[in-house]
Order: C-alpha cells, then structure tokens, then sequence
C-alpha cells in the first residue's frame, strides 16, 4: 500500500532533462531542485536521461545511497554514460566484479603508489607552465587545465609521453565528454550521436595501445608499476587475465574522464577564487614560498612537501564545496525499496546531489561565505555531508592523485605568477561548472625566489 512519491514524469524519454539541462546551464540547478523540493517535499519523483528517478537529499539520504551495504541499491549511471564509456566500467559494475576491476585500479592510485610519482606530475606541470604560461601576457584557464590534467592521465596512466599518439586523443575526447548528461536520442546532430562516435574512436585508439603493450610485455616481460594499463594486463591468476580487455579499455575511458575533467576544473576554480580574494592568495603564496624556499633550483616537489600544503589543501577543499565539479550522481534501485514512506520501485534511478548538504546553513553556517577555516578540523564536518569525492564503497579512487596533481599545479602558478581576472565571475554548468571565456586573466611574472 506505499505510495510511490509525489511528482511527475513528464513527457517520455525526455521527462525533466532538458529543464535540468537548461537550468545547469543557467547556472540555477540548485534553485531549479529547490523549487521541486518546495513544490513536492523532500522526495520526489521525476524522469531523467530516459528513466524514471526518484530524488532524494541530505545527510540521511547521502548515508542511505552511500553506505548501503545491501544488494537493494545498485551503482547504474543514465543510459548515456553507459553506452558512451561501455557495459564494463567500473560505475557499471557491481559485488565481486567492482572490487575485482577497483582492486586494479587502487593497486596503481593508492598513495604508497603514488609517492613515486610527484615527481613526473611535477616534471609534467612544470614544462605545461614552460609552454603555456611563461612570457604570456593573458592565457584561458580552463582549456589549459584541461590540457595539463589530460597530458598528466596520459603520461602517468597509459604510458603515453607527449606526441601524436597522445594528440589524438585530445578533440574526440572532448567530443565524447559533452554527450554524457544528454538525452540518449542517437539522430545525427545529436550530442548523444557526437559523442557516441567519438567514444569509437577513442576505443579504436584505446585497442590499438593495449596491443602494443601486450605485445611489448611478452617480448619484454613489461614492469607491471609502468601505467596502469600495463598494470591491468599483468595481473594473471590461473593463465587468464584477471581484467579483461574490455574491461582495461571501458574503465581506461572512465579515468579519462573521471581524472581529468574534475581536476581541471577544481584547479580553474582555485585560480578564480585566488584572483577575487587577495587575502586567501596572500596566506596560500606564503605557504607555497616556504616550500619553495627550501628546495634548490629545479629539485622537484616530494609527498614530503606536498603534505605540508595544509593551508592550500584547506582552500581546495572549500572550494570544492562551493563549486563542486560533479554535480551529482545516480543508482538504481535493484529491489522496491523502502524510503522515508515511499516506495523506489525496482530499476528506478536514484539522484543524489551534491550541493544539497554543501549548502545547508544548518551543516555549514553561512554557506555562501568563502572561509577555508571550516576544513581545520576535519573531524568536525559531520559524515556525509561533505561529499565532493561521493562516499562509501564508491568514493572516488582517484583522491588522492587528484590532491597531488592540485597541489603541484597550485605550488608553481602561485609562485611563478600573480594574476587578474579578465572575464567576468560568472560560470555555466555544462554539466561540469563553466567559468565565462574559460576564465580568461592576465598574467604578472613574479621575482623568482632561486
Ligand atoms: C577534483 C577531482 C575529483 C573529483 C571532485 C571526483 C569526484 C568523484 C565522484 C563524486 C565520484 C562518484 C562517487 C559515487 O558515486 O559515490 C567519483 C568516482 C570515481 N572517480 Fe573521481 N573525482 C576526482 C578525481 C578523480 C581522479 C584524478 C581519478 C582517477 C585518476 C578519479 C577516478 C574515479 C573513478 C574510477 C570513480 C568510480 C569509482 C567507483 O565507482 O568505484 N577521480 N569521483
């Protein structure tokens, strides 16, 4: 006799997309999920990317989708995320298939691996900065961090050092990534379409180097510690590949993604607040010309260093809360489940959404305000309510390599430059947030300290 919750599913397939879509883009998805929250209560029902979902929100409902330990709640992203990084990556996969895949992933992200890595971020961020930065007047932020987070995913994770084979990647990349929110129409002209032919192309490319490595790991008998692919393909148990080749090439593409746009946006945003609040940049120049001070000239920076950037990590985390790259995410219900006096039928999308609990005055007060102190102490942010990085069995693996790619490129733009914001403060979800012109500034040189 539970009633599934209040709401309508619009019209088929496209239900509430576009008006999510359209508001994303605006800039107002929050108010645009306020105002279904003012209108139907904390939990509503609603159509997106083709499918029925039901959308819940807050710390309760985050533990609820997070922690749930049972099968009821499955991971299950929108139709299009499916068929655009393929049936096997990791967000598509669950029980023994997703620790098996994320085991392979972990082994190569966790941090006693990535310590020795700091140094081919650095050596990756510093000739980015040689080539894009130095002697530049002005420069477009974001298409630059996207850039340097893409090179830094191509050289660490596949092997891949500068040169045309990692060029090629680039624009169906980009292709790829605009169709994953959309509507999954496959007509020519389609985003869907675009991007579904770009993840072709991409999976063409993507074979193309798994070969190559397997057949330099037999001739060679290839380090496994050299990228992650070759990582995947030397994991062996019985005479058979504990990761299959589609499942190296699906979930080499969700890294892709996963890694790179996220981080280039967080840092664009960094770069942004750090023009529009000169205190916040006086106090993250001073730690990161400590750092400096005690290196010699060129010597790379180690984890050693990196964990001493608490004032800088501290305003990375703020920032992610104010502006969270993922904007929110989805699971399905694997059974009818139970919620809050409704019903989630089976095969029903769950929507959780991340500046839900980000901006409750009642978790953090006075939201909208920019203070890097709430993250001094972290134990005093309660649980699941800080949620950048998602949560539970599924919290991004990728944190920690993101913190060091965040760090490093902080380290070197703070003490190489000072800069202006040109264009003006305003930013557009698409579906990651947008800043106008891709944060156009001008740039200042500073007085090297070596
Ligand atoms: C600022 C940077 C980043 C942010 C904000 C971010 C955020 C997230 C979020 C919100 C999720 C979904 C969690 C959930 O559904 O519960 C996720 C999952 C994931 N992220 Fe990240 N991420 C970042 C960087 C990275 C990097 C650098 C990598 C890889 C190198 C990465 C790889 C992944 C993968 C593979 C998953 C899927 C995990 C699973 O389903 O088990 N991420 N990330």
């Amino acid at each position: 006799s539970k009633r599934v919750p209040p709401g309508s599913l619009g019209i088929p397939i496209i239900g509430q997309s576009l008006g999510l879509l359209r508001a994303m883009r605006a800039n107002t998805a929050e108010k645009w999920i306020e105002d279904r929250i003012n209108k139907y209560g904390p939990i509503s029902k609603l159509s997106l990317f083709g499918t029925p979902t039901v959308l819940i929100h807050g710390q309760a409902a985050n533990k609820f989708i997070f922690a749930n330990g049972g099968d009821s709640i499955v991971n299950q992203q929108t139709q299009s995320i499916k068929m655009i990084l393929g049936d096997r990556n990791l967000l598509e996969l669950s029980g023994k298939d997703h620790s098996r895949v994320r085991g392979a992933l972990v082994s190569f992200l966790k941090p006693e691996s990535l310590k020795q890595y700091v140094s081919k971020i650095d050596e990756e961020v510093r000739s980015h900065i040689r080539m894009h930065w130095e002697r530049k007047k002005q420069v477009k932020v974001l298409p630059l961090m996207k850039t340097l987070t893409f090179n830094i995913i191509c050289s660490l994770l596949f092997g891949l050092e500068s040169g045309k084979q990692r060029d090629q990647f680039m624009n169906p990349f980009q292709a790829m990534i605009k169709g994953m929110w959309s509507v999954p129409i496959n007509a020519p002209f389609t985003r869907y379409n675009r991007s579904l032919r770009a993840s072709a192309r991409i999976q063409k490319l993507l074979k193309e180097i798994v070969h190559q490595k397997k057949v330099e790991h037999e001739k060679n008998g290839a380090n496994s510690r050299q990228d992650l692919i070759s990582c995947m393909l030397s994991m062996v148990e019985d005479d058979k590949q504990v990761i299959t080749e589609n499942e190296i090439i699906h979930n080499a593409m969700l890294v892709m993604v996963a890694g790179h746009d996220t981080s280039s946006i967080l840092i664009t945003f960094i770069i942004r607040l750090l023009a529009n609040e000169p205190a916040i940049c006086a106090a993250v120049l001073q730690e990161q010309e400590e750092i400096a001070k005690g290196k010699l000239l060129g010597e790379p920076l180690t984890w050693e260093d990196l964990s001493k950037m608490k004032y800088t990590w501290r305003v990375a985390n703020e920032t992610l809360r104010r502006f969270p790259p993922i904007f929110g995410g989805f699971r399905k219900a694997a059974t009818d489940i139970e919620y809050d006096g409704y019903v989630i039928p089976k095969g029903w999308q769950i929507f959780w959404v991340t500046s839900m609990t980000h901006m409750d005055n009642n978790i953090f007060p006075e939201p909208s305000k920019f203070d890097p102190s709430r993250f001094e102490n972290q134990a005093s942010t309660p649980p699941y309510c800080f949620v950048p990085f998602g949560g539970g069995a599924r919290i991004c693996p990728g944190y920690e390599f993101a913190r060091v790619e965040i760090l490093v490129a902080i380290h070197y733009l703070v003490t190489k430059f000072s800069w202006k914001r040109l264009s003006d403060n305003s930013f557009s979800r698409d579906p990651m947030p947008t800043p106008t012109q891709g944060l156009l500034i001008e740039l200042f040189p500073r007085k090297q300290l070596s």
